[in-house]
């Protein structure tokens, strides 16, 4: 199909699309109507309310999708024409093909992957684009040779790359690329890792993957998703595009607030940090948890002012059919059943006993006035007393509901809190020795001393769950590192009451429940992640349907992965699969060519990405002493945003530099590096570059700064 750019083509295609969109509203409106009808009446039994369910969620989501209902077509070498939208509409005749294909649907793939080298039996991939109910224009692209390049929709891309940044993350099921759409579209089978420099698209694809496999896995939707992100500040930034992908079924959070009930109160250093985050702890856990089980001993129970002795040997076989591989409190829940079982049993058999004993005593008395057994109609069998399996039943109930044998319980077998737990174990070097012996006696001490440090009343005061508030709330309070081994820990104890919160969405109840099994985990700069984070991750996912995106070269946390098979050897061994996203979009050409030197003093032997479009402003540079580093900023920032009126403008500098520069700054974002991780402005001043490169993991941070404008860099460079 033969180009043609001339202004009266252009004009009947806008109008021929207008018509069409205006179509598609008219018949999404109806939609809703009719929907909204149904919905009115009440639904009187549950499959009718499963099937308003149902409808509820189509009602919503063909609200939602007012932008973008229609934003491309594809017209097949065959004459077909199809048109690809935010959802798919279905045409008034049910049976016909839809008016509009959902953008997730396998048959509006080749909008994103078709070229003039594999068309896909398509002839012209055509990009509208809308101002709201307005079609403002048309992109075509031929797909049979005559037009070339590795980019789809180049001029549809371009222009949304170019537009203003609003501080909130967009969608761009619009303008996906090729490779961004073979990891969206990528089997959910197993651990998916993408690398990606700075700026090419990672989290775009993340989100996308999101949508399109609660689209295309509805069971998926059964048990949520949890997007893993590197910041609260982050997890605003992308909060705005799930929901507008058609998405609700999912969990945002941060590997700090993944727990319920934990907080993370302080901040801490590097090398706790790098401690606490290696494999070894998952190890150490599981001894010192197993530690805490109660060992084998004679038990002496009081029922009914009787005392009944339940031998070490039995004691020790009902530990063990309890424990096998079962958390703590789930193990003693076992136990406690079965010891109340024994006991009901001990009971009888003393009774039973007595009963006997009774009895011969009665035979006795018989025997010495002559009179034979039975005569007076009661024989040993009538009276034997013994008790039934219901009277057994019965008193092993009233056993388990007794209080005082729930202290004994509690006594043998004490219920426990995760936070005392790990405070006890972290606070003494001793134990630290004993279960984590692959730490040296220096890091071990390093450990302790965190704990005991200030919280010395605390340290070694495990108690049971009853006292757990005073415990888990220390004075310092839990550094994020403390989190994944807290997860840890109270996996390995489990529990202790598993019944579910009522009501809310599924997404309310994976949110509320630290044992949630999520359908698939996406995880946003997942290069930051500590083994016992992976570790937290694989906890919630034991399928392992994860989707992992970061660039190891942006990695500034405390370990030291040179590459992801370094960095997730110890969680998921060699069984994943890797992707690689190679273009830059966010970041023009002038900036991404400062970067190569930065990357190799980060010691990396990556290139960066290739920047997809120039910008045409060369990034400056401004000298200045220190003592007027506050007001040459200032002048820095006024320049920066009268140019970038209407978009947006960021500062990153050294952590030592932030407060000086806030209180000098008003109105912009003044952030470290690892603050701006994920983030991007229209302009950015970055203050100080190399205090930032003197900072640990610096040059991998200036990387991280000098990657986040879409337009126009500046740098302030102190003499
Ligand atoms: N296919 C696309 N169409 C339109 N915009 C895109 C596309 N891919 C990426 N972008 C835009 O490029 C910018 C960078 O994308 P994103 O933030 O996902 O990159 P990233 O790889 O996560 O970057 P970083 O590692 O620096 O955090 C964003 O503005 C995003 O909207």
């Amino acid at each position: 199909m033969p180009v043609d750019d001339s202004a009266t083509t252009i004009r009947a295609a806008i109008a021929a699309e207008q018509a069409f969109l205006d179509a598609a509203s008219a018949r999404r409106d109806r939609l809703v109507a009719h929907l909204a009808d149904e919905l009115r009446v009440p639904a009187e039994d549950p499959t009718e309310r499963a099937r308003q369910r149902g409808l509820r969620a189509q009602h919503a989501e063909l609200t939602r999708a007012t932008g973008g209902l229609v934003f491309g077509r594809l017209d097949g070498v065959d004459g077909t024409v199809r048109h690809v939208g935010r959802i798919g509409i279905r045409d008034d005749d049910e049976a016909a093909d839809p008016m509009v294909l959902d953008w997730r649907a396998p048959a509006a793939r080749p909008f994103y992957t078709a070229t003039a080298v594999d068309p896909q039996g398509q002839a012209r991939r055509r990009h509208v684009r809308t101002d709201g109910p307005t079609v403002v224009g048309v992109d075509d692209e031929p797909l049979d040779g005559s037009a070339g390049g590795d980019l789809v929709g180049e001029g549809a891309l371009l222009a949304a790359l170019n537009e203003r940044r609003t501080g909130r993350m967009s969608t761009a099921i619009s303008t996906l690329q090729r490779e961004q759409d073979d990891i969206i579209r990528a089997e959910a089978t197993g651990p998916l890792i993408v690398q990606g420099g700075p700026g090419t698209g990672k989290t775009v694809v993340a989100l996308h993957r999101v949508a399109y496999l609660l689209f295309t896995y509805r069971q998926m939707a059964e048990r949520a998703v949890l997007v893993l992100g590197p910041s609260t500040r982050f997890l605003d930034y992308i909060a705005q595009v799930l929901p507008a992908l058609g998405e609700t079924a999912v969990v945002a959070a941060t590997c700090d607030t993944l727990v319920p009930g934990v907080t993370v109160g302080r901040a801490e250093s590097r090398e706790p940090a790098e401690i606490k985050g290696r494999a070894l702890w998952q190890g150490a856990l599981e001894r010192y948890v197993r530690s805490l089980l109660p060992r084998p001993r004679e038990l002496k129970l009081r029922w009914d002012g009787e005392f009944y002795v339940i031998g070490a040997g039995t004691v020790g076989q009902l530990l063990a059919s309890a424990v096998q591989g079962r958390p703590y409190h789930r193990a003693r829940s076992v136990f406690a059943e079965q010891l109340h079982q024994v006991l009901a049993e001990a009971v009888a058999e003393q009774r039973a006993t007595l009963l006997e004993e009774m009895d011969e005593g009665y035979e006795d008395i018989l025997a010495r006035f002559r009179v034979e057994p039975g005569h007076d109609g009661r024989s040993s069998s009538d009276v034997d007393g013994l008790m039934s399996e219901e009277e057994i039943e019965e008193l092993r109930d009233r056993i388990a509901a007794d209080a005082t044998i729930a202290r004994f319980v509690e006594s043998v077998w004490p219920t426990r809190d995760p936070q005392a737990t790990l405070r006890t174990l972290l606070g003494d070097a001793t134990l630290l020795a004993r279960y984590a012996p692959d730490l040296t006696a220096g890091e071990a001490a390093l450990v302790a001393a965190e704990v005991t440090g200030g919280e010395a009343a605390l340290a070694g005061a495990e108690v049971a769950s009853g006292e757990a508030a005073v415990v888990g709330a220390g004075p310092a309070g839990w550094a994020p590192s403390d989190v994944p081994l807290l997860d840890a820990v109270a996996d390995l104890l489990g529990d202790l009451d598993d019944a579910p919160p009522p009501g809310g969405s599924v997404a309310d109840h994976a949110r509320r429940q630290r044992g949630w099994v999520y359908g698939h985990v996406v995880i946003d700069e997942a290069q930051e992640l500590s083994e016992m984070q992976w570790h937290m991750v694989l906890r919630r996912c034991p399928t392992r349907s994860i989707t992992a995106v970061g660039d190891i070269d942006q990695a500034e946390a405390a370990h030291r992965h040179a590459g992801w098979s370094e960095a997730v050897r110890a969680t998921l061994g060699d069984r994943w699969t890797a992707a690689e996203l190679t273009i830059c979009y966010r970041t023009p050409r002038e900036v991404m060519d400062l970067t190569a030197p930065v990357l190799r003093a980060a010691g990396s032997r990556n290139t960066p990405p290739r920047a997809v479009r120039s910008s045409g402003i060369t990034p400056w540079t401004v000298e200045t002493g220190a003592d007027r580093l506050p007001a040459a900023a200032a002048e820095a920032v006024a320049g920066l945003r009268g140019r970038w009126a209407g978009g947006t403008v960021g500062v990153v500098a050294p952590a030592g530099r932030i407060a000086v520069l806030t209180a000098a700054l008003d109105g912009v974002p003044v952030l470290t590096a690892t603050q701006a991780k994920g983030l991007e402005w229209d302009a950015t001043l970055v203050v100080d570059p190399a205090g930032i490169s003197a900072e640990p993991r610096g040059f991998n941070a200036l990387y991280v700064a000098l990657t986040r404008c879409t337009q126009e860099l500046g740098r302030i460079v102190v003499a």
